[in-house]
């Protein structure tokens, strides 16, 4: 694989590889203002569950360099604006506010230290978020390839490797692992309207690799199923409920409807970062409803009338009766997901 980093600090600007480009133009963006961040996030600049989160952290470090407050009251009052400000920008990956309260649980743990080395502290807490997140994906690639073998074909959905992530990705890290060890995998990626991740991200970070990767439009999944072309799909998500529901991009549920229909084992590898323990059922977790202009205007021209009503959630919820398993870190969790998931956490 070749290595990517889609999100990198150096105490004044975060660089950030825009992803809204891809694949035409591998363009970094030097962001040195919280707005400028808050925008980059919401436009989907930076993507990916565990990349908005890496980004956030720089962002709450990058700001708390720029405050000039010198007292820790003060200083904290300022930080939590900041960080109330970035949890603003997108609502259903809860690596965003996991990052965000990593990072103020350690300003809070520093309260007595100088204001310049909290300051300096924070940049380290944000370098270790990506650190870790590089050896989670990792960790989540070598238990996901203990479901593959050589030969087998997979189908994807949206974009989860390496530049969703620090490094491998999610659910393209057992891929890449296969790949780098000699396997034969060949890879099915969902196109993955409206937004296209899986034909702009997936299908331009999988030729790069090397790995054997078709292009196909999100409704011709059923027909590849149907045919006995897929062995296995493998996704990312956005946020697990306690009980083992799964937001993941738009079109998920429907894969995992299609893959019970065709008894495909039906895969969600997710870091303990997208598992949210205090949500309790997808039906609780906030979906992102995005612009209209994203179905109308989405492949750079108008492909539907003036005014027609428009209705874009940017994800959907797969309830966990549907997933074979999830692939996580610290190994691979089945039903029932509400006692296997607790355990990951102890
Ligand atoms: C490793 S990334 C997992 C998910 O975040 C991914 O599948 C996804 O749905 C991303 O959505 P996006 O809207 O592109 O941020």
């Amino acid at each position: 694989m070749i290595h990517i980093e889609s999100v990198k600090y150096d105490g004044k600007k975060i660089i950030l590889l825009d992803q809204t480009k891809l694949p035409l133009e591998e363009v970094y963006l030097e962001i040195e203002t919280l707005k400028d961040l808050w925008d980059a996030i919401f436009e989907l600049k930076v993507r990916g569950a565990p990349a908005i989160g890496i980004a956030a952290a720089y962002g709450v470090a990058l700001g708390a360099s720029q405050l000039t407050e010198t007292e820790y009251v003060s200083f904290f009052e300022k930080y939590e604006e900041i960080s109330d400000y970035l949890a603003s920008s997108r609502p259903t990956a809860v690596n965003l506010f996991w990052a965000l309260n990593r990072m103020k649980k350690t300003l809070m743990d520093n309260k007595n230290m100088a204001i310049p080395d909290i300051k300096q502290i924070l940049h380290n807490e944000a370098d270790a978020i990506k650190k870790d997140d590089a050896e989670i994906c990792t960790a989540i690639g070598e238990y996901g390839l203990t479901l593959l073998q050589d030969g087998m074909t997979l189908l994807t959905h949206c974009n989860t490797g390496g530049i969703a992530t620090a490094k491998y990705g999610t659910a393209l890290a057992p891929i890449y692992l296969a790949k780098e060890r000699g396997m034969d995998i060949k890879v099915f990626a969902d196109e993955t309207r409206p937004l296209l991740q899986g034909a702009r991200l997936t299908a331009w970070e999988l030729m790069k690799a090397d790995v054997d990767v078709t292009l196909i439009t999100d409704s011709m999944a059923a027909m590849v199923m149907q045919q006995g072309k897929v062995d296995a799909v493998i996704v990312g998500c956005d946020r697990i409920a306690a009980n083992g529901d799964t937001a993941n991009k738009i079109g998920t549920y429907g894969l995992a409807v299609l893959a019970q229909k065709h008894n495909i084992p039906f895969y969600v590898a997710s870091p303990l970062s997208t598992i949210d323990m205090e949500t309790s059922t997808g039906a609780e977790i906030p979906i992102e409803e995005r612009s209209a202009t994203e179905i109308t205007h989405g492949l750079g021209k108008q492909t539907a009338p003036d005014g027609v009503k428009v209705f874009n959630p940017a994800f959907d919820v797969t309830p966990n009766e549907l997933i074979t398993a999830i692939i996580t870190e610290k190994g691979i969790i089945q039903a029932p997901y509400s006692e296997h998931l607790k355990v990951l956490f102890v």
